[in-house]
């Protein structure tokens, strides 16, 4: 087992009350292997730890938790040698379900004891790095508000989202994409470097980690009846034959709004915003899963 340091989020996803520390140990102790285990203390404090494992030798750094967690972690091992690697603990764990890193936590440790190398595309969208999904309209809105909810879970996630539809209203917006400009109302404008947001919802099901390119998904409207489809679509990995939605496959994009949009990356709420930029960083993380 390469050098190994878990970063562990407490606050993460709805297992909270598993004593995680101990059953790594149990797993990793009767091994002699090299590892150690840090918890995070605040939000943004797996990026600091993640940058320091790194440079203290760790061939492999893990986030423990959901999308939030990894992006943290992603982004402290940036330009570094270490690789990330994923215990999903989060509520929807859109980049480990792309990966198909283990959902059931003995399988995910066994994974890690012999972890397979390889490189993952980066997406950048106004400056935040992103590993999974980055994206501006209701998806933002839901994340904004989910965010205050004051629970979290699916039920939460559900109940937010029914009762902000009836609420949001699409903005104009003018969008360059692969050098062709065009004006469209966004509903919903997701950049995807993986498949899914996370619990199996596909908002780009061909988005290919590794190909140097986002997945674009344009939603200008979703009267009910599309809302319909498209929530069917997420599900079954359809969604670009359901013509609920319009895709493109870029390396970068610009997005000028008429009024402010939120935006979100890797399912937290940034803020709002009426200019996007949005780039590629071709392979620019070392994940080991
Ligand atoms: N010790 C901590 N105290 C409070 N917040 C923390 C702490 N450590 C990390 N966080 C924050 O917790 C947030 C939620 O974590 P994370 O996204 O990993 O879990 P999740 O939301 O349950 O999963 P998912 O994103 O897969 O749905 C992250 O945005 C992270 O910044």
């Amino acid at each position: 087992m390469p050098k190994t340091c878990f970063i562990l989020n407490p606050m993460a996803g709805p297992s909270r009350r598993l004593d995680m520390p101990a059953l790594i140990d149990r797993y990793f102790g009767a091994r002699e292997a090299d590892y150690e285990i840090r918890l995070t203390e605040y939000a943004g404090h797996a990026v600091e730890i993640a940058r320091s494992a790194a440079g203290e030798g760790h061939k492999v750094v893990v986030a423990v938790g959901g999308d939030g967690t990894v992006n943290e972690v992603g982004r402290g091992l940036l330009g570094t040698a270490a690789a990330m690697g994923i215990v999903p603990q989060g509520s929807g764990n859109g980049l480990a379900r792309h990966l198909k890193v283990p959902l059931a936590l003995p399988a995910a440790l066994r994974r890690l004891a012999a972890p397979t190398f390889s490189r993952m595309d980066v997406g950048v969208m106004n400056g935040h790095p992103f590993f999974c999904t980055a994206g501006l309209g209701f998806d933002a809105h839901v994340s904004q508000h989910f965010a205050q909810a004051g629970s979290r879970g699916l039920a939460t996630y559900l109940r937010v989202t029914l009762s902000e539809y009836r609420r949001y209203r699409p903005t104009p917006v003018r969008v360059l994409l692969n050098g062709e400009e065009r004006a469209t109302d966004c509903y919903v404008l997701a950049f995807a470097n993986a498949s899914q947001y996370g619990n199996n919802a596909y908002i780009a099901p061909r988005a290919d980690l590794r190909d140097g390119l986002l997945d674009v998904c344009l939603i200008d409207a979703l009267p009910v009846g599309r809302a319909f489809r498209v929530s069917l679509a997420m599900a079954l990995g359809n969604l670009p034959q359901s013509k609920a939605a319009e895709y493109f496959r870029v390396t970068e994009g610009r997005v000028m709004a008429a009024a402010p949009i939120g935006f979100h990356v890797d399912g937290d709420y940034m803020g709002h915003a009426t200019e996007f930029n949005v780039e590629m960083m071709p392979l620019a993380l070392a994940v080991a899963v």
